[in-house]
This record gives structure tokens, sequence and C-alpha cells, in this order.
């Protein structure tokens, strides 16, 4: 199941420098594997913000609810999470003849 989300994302300023680098440096992994399993296929910035967006598959709503409570960086985050699912007239959908 695929889920589109966005994350923006604000780290207070006066949090402990070691700790925010601690924060930052274990999210980088995470995402790396989760990208590495084929879980997170897709990761984008957007231009000019601390935010980005984001493709998952995960086996259902649940599963995306836990990994995105599971991310380092989720208490410092702002999440919209769109549900999707296959458009009729996507190529996936239509086989050529
Ligand atoms: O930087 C971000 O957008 C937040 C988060 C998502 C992946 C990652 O490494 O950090």
């Amino acid at each position: 199941m695929l889920f589109h989300v966005r994350m923006d994302v604000a780290i207070p300023r006066d949090l402990d420098p070691d700790e925010r680098t601690e924060l930052v440096t274990t999210e980088k992994a995470r995402a790396l594997q989760l990208q590495r399993e084929g879980t997170w296929v897709h990761l984008w910035r957007v231009v000019g913000q601390y935010s980005n967006i984001s493709i998952f598959d995960v086996p259902d709503s649940t599963a995306m609810h836990n990994l995105l409570w599971s991310l380092p960086l989720f208490p410092f985050m702002t999440v919209q999470v769109t549900a999707l699912t296959e458009h009729p007239s996507a190529l996936s959908a239509n086989p050529s003849p």
C-alpha cells in the first residue's frame, strides 16, 4: 500500500547541538535503511524548506503509522499522510494490448 507523506521538520533552536547531531544522524541512517529495504520508495527535499515529500510502500495504514512514530525526528515533525490507490488511467492499470 502506497502513502504520500509530507514531513515538516522543526527542531527547537535551543536543543543541545550534540543531541541535534545525534538525532539527524540516526534519522539519516534509518531513512537509508528503509530506502534500501524498498519501504521508503521516494524521498525528496521541498525546495527552500526543512521539509520532505516521500512515498512509502508498506502493508497497511497501521504499518505506516508505526513507521512514522518510530522515526527519531518524529517528535519534531508535522506530518501529513495521504493514502494512495491506483488511478484507472495509469499505464500500470492499462497494460498494452
Ligand atoms: O530531513 C528531513 O526531511 C527529515 C528526515 C527525513 C529523512 C531524513 O534523513 O531526515
